[in-house]
């Protein structure tokens, strides 16, 4: 019987290398997920944003098998109250934290309010294949079954997982991972609130990532647009379409500087026939009309409902009005003609 074969005379044993863990920045932005309550009982009466970046990582330690982490603390916010200009500081920052060799992902804490619209936001502007990874919590890290630990903790595998590259800013909660265009908040009292019409991108189990589908839309690498050459965006407002409506909404809109108008129209995307002549007034000003659906799932059609063709309108496709709202904003950057703002709308 042979043995093993002995070493080479002059050869040195060496254990092998620990695989390294991948880099992940944790940048802290505010929300449920730093959230604190009086009491373990109080799953939805609490202050959000209080908890700190150093604490959040701290109280997952689990964390530090999975990756190196470091945190940033951007913004202490609820992100009802997020602005242009924090969206376009958060967007930059990360914009600088994905071109470091020492960065290998990123992972952003967001209140759930507006994470859909901040995903998206970056997941136009921000040029890398890095994974950029957005996470939150329905409960404050001080209630019982609070969801932010193992959110957090997915959130940081995905962040560091080589397969979650190029697949555009996504959404770790509820241990599904969503695609940060498509991804909307749909229930707002239950961990269970994020939703996508068209699926979960895939699931992150145990420290695994588990894929099914991937985005087909422009983002990241593949997007016309940069955040490090945009400094402001331009106003858009969402009007929000019912039964016996009026024009002031828009009109007032308009007067307090929105260059488009997303309107939020019933089913898909109907205008009141009294409102059209409104709507025709303010693009013959030159304001962009949108027409996006107060319906939260299906796609706008162009010229269904409404001549699109003939009034010079653009539809939103399948972007609801908070995201339309974004590319509209992200668009009206680089264009004002109609017809390239709609071929954004088929493309992003
Ligand atoms: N679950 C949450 O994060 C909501 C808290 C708060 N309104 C926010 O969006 O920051």
């Amino acid at each position: 019987l042979e043995g093993p074969t002995p070493p080479k005379p002059g050869a040195t044993a060496t254990a092998p290398a620990a695989a390294a863990k991948p880099r992940v920045v944790i940048v802290a932005t505010g929300g449920t997920i730093a959230g604190a309550g009086a009491d373990a009982a109080n799953s939805a009466t609490y202050q959000a944003a209080k908890v700190p970046v150093d604490k959040l990582i701290a109280a997952v330690p689990a964390i530090a098998q999975v990756a190196e982490v470091r945190g940033e603390q951007a913004f202490q916010i609820a992100s009802e109250s997020f602005t242009n200009a924090q969206l376009i500081e958060l967007a930059k920052k990360v914009s600088a934290l994905v071109k470091r060799d020492d960065v290998d992902g990123v992972v952003i804490t967001h209140g759930t309010d507006t994470v859909e619209e901040t995903a998206y936001f970056l997941d136009l502007v921000v040029k890398t294949d890095k994974p950029i990874v957005m996470v939150a919590s329905m409960r404050p890290s001080t209630a019982i079954s609070a969801d932010g630990a193992l959110n957090l903790l997915d959130a940081v595998t995905v962040a560091g997982a080589k397969d979650a590259r190029a697949k555009g800013v996504l959404l770790t909660m509820n241990d599904e991972i969503q695609a940060g265009r498509d991804t909307t908040k749909r229930v707002n009292i239950k961990p269970s609130a994020f939703f996508s019409q068209w699926g979960p991108l895939g699931m992150v189990v145990e420290g695994k990532t588990y894929w099914f589908r991937a985005p087909v839309k422009r983002h990241g690498t593949t997007s016309e647009f940069d955040i490090d050459g945009i400094d402001s965006l331009p106003e858009v407002a969402i009007v929000y379409g019912s039964g016996n409506m009026h024009p002031e909404p828009y009109t007032s809109a308009v007067a307090g500087g929105a260059k488009a108008i997303i309107h939020a129209g019933t089913g898909n995307g109907s205008v009141a026939g009294y409102l059209v002549d409104t709507l025709k007034d303010l693009r013959s000003k030159g304001v962009q009309i949108i027409r996006s659906s107060r319906v939260g799932d299906g796609f706008v059609l162009r010229n269904a409902e409404q001549p699109d063709d003939k009034y010079d309108w653009v539809v939103a496709h399948d972007l609801n009005p908070q995201k339309a709202k974004i590319l509209a904003a992200v668009a009206l950057t680089k264009t004002q003609d109609s017809k390239e703002l709609q071929r954004i709308f088929w493309e992003y």
